[in-house]
């Protein structure tokens, strides 16, 4: 890709590239750099570029998806020292769901902001912070805010965050959702756990796994049959039978697309066809990281809006990011005991 180069990736990476374009490629040739405000990075490609270098710099970080071990033990070697907490269990708030991370115990808080060559939160509902401490006695990692591939951020940066996670020492992944139900079974309120996922964005040949695999997180080719933890499911299901709410909690699949539109009817209609029983925009990237790095995953997704399978159904059932934020903001209190529980059993268990 123009502007790009696997050196120019790993200065970026490491927080160093500042747009002089004085790199050397492997071969001896100087890559292809944008530079800001006209500043050729080689006389052969006359690129121009009006982005002031403040833009320049954003630009290039929001579309950087290499990150190598040494960068992600860096960040993770940050957030080990800094909170003096090495996690066992990592947790990814939905939208609205942010009230998962304020559960925890003796926080140590980072702003992504302030966590070297970490990106920014820019939705809604997502606060952009790393939370570090305890949840029922087990040490744990929350993020208050997850990337989405519509934000503009490769795959692989938003799912970056898990390596991160996998680095600092977590073994089991909780990713929480806020999702549009198409079982026709579902309402709003209810709670689906993950049981499969289809990976549309993967159908269309983007995965966060595309490009060099470095076996020190895990195999080229790996599996995903198993993703979800059957036992850790089972325990949901217990722990819903406890709390009296089994009748709104279902096993099902979801899936992610791209967004950052709603499904149209007739994409509702395909994805019912394909057994999917809930959608949303993220989840599934994150999921396929954690496995890749042999993580244990434990996903749910909370249904707030009933989508549209039928063309009668239009007016009343349109999803709005508002309504999403409602629904969840409603359910928080019964979610962060769903999670607490779960870390409770994973704690017993230890
Ligand atoms: O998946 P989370 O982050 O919970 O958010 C869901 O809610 C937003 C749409 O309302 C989308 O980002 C969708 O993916
Ligand atoms: O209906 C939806 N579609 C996609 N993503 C969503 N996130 C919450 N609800 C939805």
């Amino acid at each position: 890709m123009t502007g790009y180069s696997s050196k120019t990736d790993v200065a970026t990476a490491n927080g160093k590239q500042n747009g002089s374009g004085n790199q050397t490629g492997e071969n001896g040739t100087k890559p292809t750099e944008f530079t800001p405000q006209g500043n050729h990075a080689s006389s052969e490609n006359n690129i121009q570029c009006s982005l002031t270098s403040d833009e320049f710099r954003a630009v290039n970080l929001m579309r950087q998806d290499m990150y190598p071990y040494e960068v992600i033990q860096e960040i993770a070697d940050f957030i080990v020292k800094g909170s003096g907490i090495r996690p066992k269990i990592g947790i990814i708030c939905g939208s609205g769901l942010g009230s998962l991370a304020d559960i925890i115990q003796n926080p140590k808080v980072f702003d992504y902001e302030k966590i070297p060559n970490f990106p920014v939160s820019t939705v809604e509902g997502h606060a952009g912070r790393l939370v570090v401490g305890t949840l029922e006695g087990a040490n744990v990692m929350a993020m208050q805010g997850r990337f989405h591939f519509y934000e503009g951020y490769p795959l692989a940066k938003c799912s970056m965050p898990v390596r991160v996670m996998k680095l600092c020492g977590v073994e089991y992944l909780f990713a929480t959702n806020a999702a549009g139900g198409i079982n026709p079974k579902y309402a709003v309120g209810d709670i689906m756990l993950m049981h499969d996922h289809v990976n549309m964005l993967g159908f269309a040949g983007n995965s966060p796994l595309q490009g060099p695999n470095d076996p020190r997180f895990g195999p080229r080719f790996p599996a995903l049959v198993n993703s979800y933890n059957k036992d850790l499911i089972n325990k949901a299901i217990e722990i819903s039978k406890t709390m009296g709410i089994e009748s709104s909690v279902h096993v099902g699949v979801y899936s992610c697309l791209g967004g950052p539109t709603y499904e149209t009817i007739a994409e509702l209609k395909a994805l019912r066809m394909m057994g999917v029983d809930a959608v949303g925009m993220s989840t599934v990237h994150e999921v396929i990281t954690a496995r890749h790095c042999d993580m244990k995953v434990f996903a749910f997704s909370l249904i707030t809006n009933k989508c549209a399978t039928e063309y009668s159904d239009k007016k009343d059932d349109e999803a709005s990011h508002d309504e999403v934020m409602a629904v969840a903001k409603n359910r928080q209190k019964t979610c962060c005991e769903l999670v607490s529980r779960l870390v409770a059993e994973i704690q017993k268990t230890a």
